[in-house]
């Protein structure tokens, strides 16, 4: 059985449910599995799973399944291990507005926004700008809560890198709120997380608070 590495995966919060550990392999995706599931849900919809239109839709579902939670067994934080070293370098650094979109746990709809990652090196122990917004979707590729998602980002950087401090910033409309439930298209919900010097220097903190357009 393939377990997930992250060291921060938050076993508590996924051990609800009779039978759940030995029914699963944590981020293998189970295409025939997905199917049954999807041609059973179209039959609790009302809908016939046989007629033309929908013939092919489980098998594009379980596709799709494969784009949005595929790689969920990996450690999105590996990619930050791609560092260089600017001795003596400890200024801020900001990735701003990475686009993503990842699943509400809740209700299995797509929440859609941006995350802002900054931070401060450590004696210039620095990452590849790229591997911040790959980290970002990384942990987006699971089903989430916006708050988990933040948190999870910021740890990964400061166990990856041990800056002098990191702060996340993210932005987005949850779906489950705009074509359901409350409806209120629109809605913006904002997270952060904060570590290291931002959590005691409210001036850093604010510079870059202004920098991530918070
Ligand atoms: N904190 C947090 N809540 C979320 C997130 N995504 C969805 N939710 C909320 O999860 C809650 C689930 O509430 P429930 O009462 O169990 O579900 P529900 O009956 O479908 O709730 P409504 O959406 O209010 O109709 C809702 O308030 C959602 O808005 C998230 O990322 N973070
Ligand atoms: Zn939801």
């Amino acid at each position: 059985m393939d377990v997930r590495d992250d060291e921060d995966y938050d076993e508590a919060s996924q051990t609800e449910g009779p039978g759940r550990v030995s029914e699963l392999s944590y981020g293998a995706i189970d295409k025939p599995r997905i199917e049954a599931a999807v041609r059973e849900f179209l039959l609790g919809i009302g809908e016939d799973p046989d007629r033309p239109g929908l013939a092919g839709t489980p098998d594009r579902v379980a596709r799709a399944c494969e784009e949005i939670f595929g790689g969920t067994q990996e450690d999105p934080g590996r990619y930050l291990r791609k560092q260089f070293h600017e001795p003596g370098n400890e200024e801020m650094v900001v990735v701003r507005d990475i686009p993503f979109s990842s699943m509400c746990e809740h209700h299995l709809l797509p929440f859609i926004g941006k995350a802002s990652v900054c931070y401060i090196p450590r004696d210039g122990r620095i990452t590849g700008l790229s591997k911040i917004a790959r980290c970002v979707t990384g942990y987006a590729h699971r089903p989430q809560l916006q708050e988990r998602l933040t948190s999870q980002i910021a740890d990964a950087m400061v166990r990856e890198l041990d800056p002098l401090g990191v702060l996340v910033g993210i932005q987005a409309e949850h779906t489950c709120m705009t074509i359901r439930g409350v409806r209120a298209p629109g809605a913006q919900t904002v997270t952060s997380a904060v570590r290291g010097v931002f959590k005691r220097d409210i001036k850093t903190r604010g510079e870059a608070l202004r920098l991530l357009g918070l």
